[in-house]
């Protein structure tokens, strides 16, 4: 079996996604996770793009054991001396340097001759090298590219010190046959090849990514770059667990493995759909939540009598587990504590403490506390903002179908005070943000609301998504509550306090409670 090297994007490629805005805890908790996934790299980011990216990519790149942690850097030298203060910390430090080869682009957005796209990309590589023991190279652009010319371009990078040349369909206009061609030819081609690996970067815009990303598999990439659900720009990149999965199940058509440890893919994909709040469709391969469902009965029947002639995955080759009750209300702190290094997490005496108090609040008010809760609790506490400079202490909500609904909020200000206010709304969640928008006194303008629930069953937790606009920055806030309304209001404050601890951390003119 040839082995692939996975290289997770979810944290560069994945964040372009439109209105996707993952703060540096929540990046760090994706990166411990990919890791648990045991990916071969994880992309973290683009170190010289803001100060905010540089300091996740750091800290990823410093705390990350089991794997390369790479950045993404254009062929200028400035990004590069940044990179390498970002990555250099890591264990095996690597590039991933990037230059668009495609008439198009080298026209329109670089305005370069061919030439002079050949020389910056070896001036650059050649300069990386004098820092970084492992380069990637990346022909942006590259399926809409002259093959000649990539044949030329790739030698010459290789020649200056690149060891994986990856081709991306930048813009996913190429077809599984194409895609094929394109990586048989270069292997063909390219004189030194066999001293790189080729690796395929594929995207969603006709939806063939996955399907292109493994015809160049089975054209001979050693590495497949994808993102957890899919995330990315536009229409998005090749599914990682799509891939993984079609190289397991039909290995003895690819003929190729991975090291990932399949069974943390539905934690992996859940986690990222949360911090995200990129929702994973029902019907999504491998994750959906209708991947493993049999609905009609000539399915159920044949089910029933041999698993195999419906089922070719099984639910727990991903993680999804039919055991869904884990812990209740009798539980102890042991029972618990064992639940949270199964999931794969370990706590120090203080956080579980605090865990422990959520667990046995929530266990008070819901029959059964499954998995899926006690992650949604883990995930809630691990990447809440640091300070958490507004807190609601108390929140009443009066609605009838006669009246106008009316909140009540008792709130703690970032100066210590502590404030009381009420007003109406069309609906009980707008009067609660009407309520939090005259204590906070800034404008707040909500540019997303989404809610969802944790698990099944009517006593389910309720998880709120929301999106704003305060202070000039927009960004994303969480709730997690046994109530709708109480989980609505904390993503609120979740949001506002997530910017500004972000102000204070890239030391900005911080401005509280005006
Ligand atoms: C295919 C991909 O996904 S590539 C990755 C895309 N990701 C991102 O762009 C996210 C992060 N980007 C950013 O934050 C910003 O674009 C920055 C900080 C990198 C650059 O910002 P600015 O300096 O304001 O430049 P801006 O983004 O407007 O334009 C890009 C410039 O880089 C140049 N450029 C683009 N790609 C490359 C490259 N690979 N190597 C060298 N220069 C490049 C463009 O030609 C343009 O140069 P020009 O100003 O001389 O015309
Ligand atoms: C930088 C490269 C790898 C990229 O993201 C693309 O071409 O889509």
């Amino acid at each position: 079996m040839r082995k692939i090297n996975v290289f997770d994007t979810t944290l560069r490629d994945g964040e372009q996604s439109a209105g996707v805005n993952l703060n540096f805890e929540e990046k760090l908790e994706i990166a411990r996770q990919l890791e648990r996934l045991n990916v071969d790299i994880i992309e973290a980011g683009f170190p010289a793009s803001s100060p905010g990216d540089f300091r996740s990519v750091k800290a990823i790149a410093d705390t990350v054991r089991g794997c390369s942690v790479t950045g993404l850097s254009r062929s200028i030298q400035k990004d590069i001396d940044t990179s390498w203060e970002a990555l250099r910390g890591g264990i095996e430090p690597r590039l991933h340097i990037f230059i668009a080869t495609s008439p198009i682009h080298m026209v329109h957005k670089l305005k370069k001759s061919p030439e002079q796209v050949i020389e910056t990309a070896v001036e650059t590589v050649k300069y990386a090298a004098k820092f970084f023991p492992t380069i990637q190279w990346s022909a942006e652009d590259a399926c809409r590219s002259d093959l000649n010319f990539l044949v030329r371009i790739i030698e010459q990078v290789i020649d200056a010190g690149a060891s994986v040349i990856n081709i991306p369909d930048t813009v996913g206009y190429i077809t599984p046959h194409e895609i094929g061609h394109i990586f048989k030819y270069l292997k063909e081609n390219v004189r030194n090849i066999d001293r790189a690996i080729l690796s395929t970067h594929c995207h969603d815009d006709l939806g063939m990514a996955v399907a292109n990303s493994l015809s160049a598999i089975e054209h001979g990439a050693g590495q497949v770059e994808c993102t957890i659900n899919g995330i990315g720009e536009r229409a998005g990149n090749a599914a990682l667990e799509e891939i993984a999965v079609a190289l397991k199940i039909r290995s003895d058509y690819y003929h190729a493995q991975t090291r990932l440890k399949l069974h943390e893919i539905k934690r992996t994909s859940t986690l990222v759909s949360k911090l995200t709040g990129m929702v994973v469709p029902n019907n999504k391969a491998i994750i959906g939540a209708n991947a493993f469902a049999h609905e009609s009965g000539i399915h159920q029947d044949g089910v029933l009598k041999e698993k195999t002639t419906y089922e070719i995955i099984t639910p727990e080759l991903v993680g999804v587990s039919s055991n869904r009750m884990v812990l209740g209300k009798h539980s102890g702190r042991h029972a618990f504590k064992e639940k949270i290094k199964e999931l794969g997490y370990s706590v120090n005496d203080e956080e579980l403490n605090r865990l422990f108090i959520a667990f046995k609040d929530l266990a008070d008010k819901k029959k059964e506390v499954t998995e899926e809760d006690i992650f949604a609790i883990l995930t809630e506490e691990r990447v809440a903002a640091a300070i958490a400079y507004y807190k609601v202490q108390q929140l009443q909500v009066n609605y009838g179908t006669n009246n106008i609904p009316t909140a009540t909020i008792t709130m703690t200000t970032p100066e210590g005070l502590e404030l009381q206010e009420a007003a109406t709304g069309s609906g009980s969640v707008e009067a609660i943000y009407n309520t939090l928008e005259r204590m906070i006194t800034s404008p707040i303008k909500l540019l997303d609301y989404r809610i969802q629930s944790v698990s099944g069953g009517r006593d389910a937790l309720a998880e709120v998504y929301v999106k704003i606009n305060y202070q000039e920055t927009e960004t994303s806030g969480r709730g997690t509550a046994h109530d709708v309304l109480e989980a609505s209001a904390k993503a609120y404050i979740n949001a506002v306090n997530r910017i500004l601890n972000r102000k204070l951390k890239e030391d900005l003119s911080i401005k509280v409670h005006s």
